[in-house]
């Protein structure tokens, strides 16, 4: 069984991660300082690759969305924790209809203390002087908002989306980066059927586990286990398992990518420059952890806009 405790701690390990990584120099992120203590541990070479992998490639997607709606769009990051991609994306000046972030209210609370804290942070979530509203666990800026919901009460999801003034015909992507496997089946089901019942015109983008059903796998599950974290590992099987739960779930098309094959697919000088930062001493084990995670994409576009052009 997972406890709430054990799935919340997930959201530190990443932010620990990335930190760990950025300080290192693999990717540039001003604003994970800002979230999390100087990283006490070290991680292998092999986890920043995979996290620098996985920030990348999120930040081309939603680039890509973005840029075919001409910005006149809504992100929703489910259980996104202390990720820093709307920080980011303004730093660069990419801005979005509106940005909805949702977790438990004991991640948003401690996300809210960060914002209040940080001039850098608050400065680019209001506008004009204008004030931003907040709770203990919600938070409203201009276009972006911090919201407290369990993604398993999707009552309490519409309900929150709707305070955040989400609009359900707008083109709208959803980013579920490492979560969808903390939650059971019935209720990503759900979520995923909710989604394509309410939204238009809309984009899923997950990334997760995949190719379980091996050694490597039951290793991993065991370990996450002991720290009191069940993953759910149903659609994990394969490529072909992920892109079926999102066609069976109302979306019209849908691909998938092992991070092997996005990492090879990023920038090879930059690629070339990351491998410089530490001496891997085993090409294999990259390989192998990055063989099983992928992002898997999916669309629903009556409209042909021209979201299945979207891809790694
Ligand atoms: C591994 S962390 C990933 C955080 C962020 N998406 C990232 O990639 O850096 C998983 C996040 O999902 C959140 N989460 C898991 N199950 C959830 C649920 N039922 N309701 C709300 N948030 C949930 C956790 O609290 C945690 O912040």
């Amino acid at each position: 069984m997972s406890t709430e405790e054990g799935i919340r701690a997930t959201n530190d390990d990443a932010a620990q991660c990335k930190r760990f990584a950025v300080d290192k120099g693999y990717w540039q992120d001003p604003f994970i300082a800002l979230f999390t203590s100087k990283a006490r541990q070290s991680h292998a070479p092999e986890i920043s690759i995979g996290y620098y992998a996985r920030v990348k490639a999120l930040k081309l997607l939603l680039k890509k969305f973005i840029t075919v709606t001409d910005g006149k769009c809504q992100v929703v990051s489910l259980g996104a924790g202390f990720d820093t991609l709307f920080w980011n994306l303004k730093d660069e000046c990419v801005n979005t209809t509106s940005y909805i972030e949702v977790d438990f209210s004991a991640v948003t609370s401690r996300k809210i203390q960060c914002i209040r804290r940080s001039e850098k942070l608050l400065s680019k979530i209001t506008s004009d002087g204008e004030e931003v509203k907040f709770n203990a666990t919600d938070l409203h800026g201009k276009d972006y908002h911090l919201v407290a919901a369990n993604l398993k009460n999707l009552a309490e999801l519409d309900q929150k989306l709707h305070e955040s003034g989400i609009d359900k015909t707008l083109p709208t992507i959803f980013i579920a980066e490492c979560v969808l496997v903390y939650i059971e089946k019935s209720n990503t089901d759900a979520i995923l059927k909710w989604v394509t019942d309410n939204f238009s015109t809309t984009f899923f983008v997950n990334y997760e586990q995949v190719n379980m059903a091996d050694k490597f796998g039951e290793v991993m599950l065991d370990n996450l286990r002991s720290r009191d974290c069940m993953l759910h590992v149903e659609y994990c099987q394969s490529l072909e398992s992920q892109k079926q739960r999102m066609l069976t779930h109302g979306f019209e098309g849908a691909d998938a990518m092992e991070m092997r094959h996005v990492l090879s697919s990023l920038p090879q000088d930059d690629m070339q420059r990351i491998q410089q930062i530490e001496f891997l001493d085993e090409r294999e084990l990259l390989d192998q952890l990055m063989s099983h995670y992928c992002y898997c994409w999916a669309f629903k576009d009556p409209n042909n806009i021209g979201l299945s052009h979207i891809n790694i």
